[in-house]
């Protein structure tokens, strides 16, 4: 059965998409999910999930994705805001801020939700990286200042991406789960 992929994130949908051939068709649908405000992505993506699949109708499951940049030496800014920082003040920006720190650490975090008539399921993957100047054309978001083993995300191809990402750790769970489950 076809997933309906909840998100006005083309890129997060190409990602999908990729790492799901052959498994199921990934749909992408704009409803516009509440976020809520929490510090938690898991609950933030539950919460959406639970509410895109009962007003949507129909049984065909439904996936909602949450993601976040964490600065190490930001206290884990912007966290949860991480999509209100990067419409207000840019990556550019955020580049600048974390490139007075000696500490560069990273991590980028999404969490899956999916949701069917069953219940809700979570699948979190994290990754650790470097911030670094912008560099590269591909990917989307923070990935051009987001480096991990000497590449930033946006230099990397979708499938190299979704090797380390994580959005690949979480596919790569969710996966796990939904064949054990359909077994
Ligand atoms: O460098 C990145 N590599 C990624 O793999 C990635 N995934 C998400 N993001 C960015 O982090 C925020 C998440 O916010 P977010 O989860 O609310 O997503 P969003 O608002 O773009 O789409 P939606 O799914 O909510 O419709 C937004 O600024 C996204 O651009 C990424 N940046
Ligand atoms: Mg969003």
């Amino acid at each position: 059965m076809a997933i309906r992929f909840v998100t006005g994130n083309e890129g997060k949908v190409r990602e999908a998409r990729e790492y799901l051939e052959g498994l199921e068709p990934v749909e992408q649908i704009e409803y516009d999910y509440t976020e809520i405000q929490s510090d938690s992505l898991g609950e933030i993506a539950a919460h959406g999930a639970r509410e895109a699949f009962e007003e949507l109708g129909s049984d065909e499951p439904v996936l909602v994705d949450d993601a976040g940049l964490f600065v190490d030496a930001l206290g884990g800014f912007p966290g949860p805001y991480s999509a209100y920082v990067e419409d207000t003040v840019g990556v550019e920006r955020l580049w600048q801020l974390a490139s007075e720190e000696d500490n560069r650490r990273a991590r980028f975090k999404t969490v899956l939700a999916y949701a069917d008539e069953t219940g809700i399921e979570t699948f979190e993957g994290t990754v650790a990286g470097t911030l670094v100047a912008p560099r590269g054309e591909g990917g989307f978001g923070y990935d051009p200042i987001f480096e991990y083993n000497g590449q930033t995300m946006a230099e990397m191809s979708t499938e190299e991406k979704n090797a380390i990402s994580h959005r690949g750790r979480a596919l790569a769970a969710f996966v796990e789960w939904y064949a054990d489950r359909e077994a």
